[in-house]
């Protein structure tokens, strides 16, 4: 797929990655795109159908995946999420730095694809404190916050397997686990700046 080299950002749910994510689309417009995955988990308050999520029942996903529209779906939690090929090419086509969020099943399966991204794994501090943060958050019901940290168990052990991520970030201070995230994607942020200024530079001329 062309354009900038991706992102994909995943870790336990709770650990953060929305919340970072999101200071990073603010702080950068013109520079990321979020990837709207598809999902058959019910809207949260607040959530916008187009922009959180495609929020579909699972026949629609389950279509969509028979007729090779995703590049990786998995199911996480007793609901199903994917990527489409459409939302990444959409961000990709506005030439952004096509940001996903996806579960480690899904980083497992994009590395079995040619998406070739950077991948980072945004962890907490402990399990206690991932905990406290899901159930402040006041999303789940018992029984989902309990198949999350069922999950982010085995998404911490697996974030230790060396060569899974380019880079583990303990999001404890979310200051200081945001400056880290913006130095890891430097780099990437000052391609696509130049490239731009570039073009600019070029229209400009007489
Ligand atoms: N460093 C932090 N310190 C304290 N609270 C935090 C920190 N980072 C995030 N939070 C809070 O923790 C909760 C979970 O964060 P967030 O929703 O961003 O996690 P997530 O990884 O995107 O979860 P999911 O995968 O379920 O979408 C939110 O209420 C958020 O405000
Ligand atoms: N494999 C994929 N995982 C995804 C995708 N979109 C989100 N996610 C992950 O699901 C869990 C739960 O998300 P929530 O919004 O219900 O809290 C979280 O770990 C996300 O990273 C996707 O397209 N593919």
């Amino acid at each position: 797929m062309a354009g900038p080299r991706p992102v994909v950002l995943s870790g336990p749910s709770g650990a953060g990655k929305s919340t970072l994510l999101k200071k990073l689309l603010k702080d950068y417009e013109g520079v990321f795109g979020f990837c709207v995955s598809h999902t058959t988990r019910n809207p949260r308050p607040g959530e916008e159908d187009g922009k959180d999520y495609h929020f579909v029942s699972r026949e629609t996903m389950q279509q969509g995946i028979n007729n090779g529209e995703f590049i990786e779906n998995a199911e996480f939690s007793g609901n199903m999420y994917g990527t489409s090929k459409a939302s990444v090419e959409d961000v990709q086509a506005q030439n952004l730095i096509c940001i996903l969020d996806v579960d480690i099943q899904g980083v497992k399966n994009i590395k079995k694809t040619d998406l070739n991204p950077i991948y980072v794994s945004i962890q907490p501090p402990s399990i206690e404190i991932l905990e406290k943060r899901l159930r402040d958050r006041q999303t789940e019901t018992e029984e989902s916050l309990q198949k999350r940290l069922e999950a982010a168990r085995l998404d911490m052990e697996l974030s230790k397997e060396p060569g899974i991520f380019d880079i583990v970030i303990i999001n404890d201070d979310l200051e200081e686990a945001y400056e880290k995230l913006k130095e890891v994607l430097t780099e990437c942020i000052n391609q696509l700046q130049e490239a731009k200024n570039d073009i600019l530079f070029y229209v400009s001329l007489p």
